[in-house]
């Protein structure tokens, strides 16, 4: 679904990813694990579009995407992302944001992915009509989530999405993640949550200062142990 290969890119003049190359199948969940400042979000970002590629190609779906302009191409392309910052319109209610983030697709189908969103999380339909600003972390989390799901993407770029959350609430999104790569969705995740990321993935990359250092299946990494997991990075 996704290919990457050997891409670099960075700052200015600051190189922040390296010959960087992986790839993730239909309905596979990869993690991305590393230190803070590896790469890790910019990774997400370049694959999504928001940063040029400086060298190496990208290829979803078996297109290259060398000639693609704009990050607002990845919606159509079939890509979503959940940025690890706050990613709601505060302002606007829950079915508002959920509308707005429905707008172009047709309106039968929209209202059909809205019960959808309401079914996957019940506390939205709720807080239907609560600003998304007034919701806790991890409701606005789940409205982010949902949000993105409106346009059913392929490929499901998450930036920590268990960051800040009560661990209940972490494994409700990261149920719904699972889920999500079981009907078929590729899931890139960026975790610092090593156990989170085993959860739901089932492969990982480690990112060491901009290049991948390791990569293995997710039962390999458990099997290494716990106490083991820290010397990789
Ligand atoms: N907009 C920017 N301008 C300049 N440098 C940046 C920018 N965004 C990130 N960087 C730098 O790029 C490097 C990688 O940052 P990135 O956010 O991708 O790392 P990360 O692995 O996601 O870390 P974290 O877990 O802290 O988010 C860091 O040195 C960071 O300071």
């Amino acid at each position: 679904m996704l290919l990457v290969k050997g891409i670099s890119t960075g700052f200015g003049k600051k190189r922040v990813l390296d010959d960087v190359g992986l790839n993730v199948k239909k309905g596979e969940a990869v993690a991305i694990l590393g230190h803070n400042g590896a790469g890790k979000t910019t990774l997400l970002q370049t694959i999504y579009g928001l940063q040029p590629v400086w060298s190496g190609s990208l290829y979803f779906d078996g297109k290259s995407l060398d000639d693609r302009h704009a990050a607002s191409e990845a919606v159509a392309l079939g890509m979503g992302m959940i940025p690890s910052e706050r990613f709601v319109f505060p302002d606007l209610t829950v079915l508002e944001n959920l509308r707005l983030s429905g707008r172009g697709l047709e309106g039968v189908l929209r209202e059909q992915r809205l019960e959808e969103a309401y079914d996957d999380f019940p506390i939205l339909s709720e807080r239907a009509h609560q600003l998304a600003g007034s919701l806790s972390g991890g409701q606005q989390r789940m409205v982010s989530l949902a949000m993105v799901l409106m346009h059913r993407p392929r490929l499901l770029l998450l930036d920590e999405p268990s960051l800040g959350l009560s661990p209940a609430i972490a494994e409700q999104i990261m149920a719904r993640v699972r889920g999500l790569a079981s009907e078929g969705t590729s899931i890139v995740l960026v975790e610092q949550n090593i156990a989170i990321a085993l959860s739901v993935a089932d492969r990982v990359y480690v990112l060491r200062s901009g290049r991948i250092i390791l990569e293995e299946s997710a039962r390999e990494l458990e099997n290494r142990g716990r106490e083991k997991w820290w010397e990789l990075f």
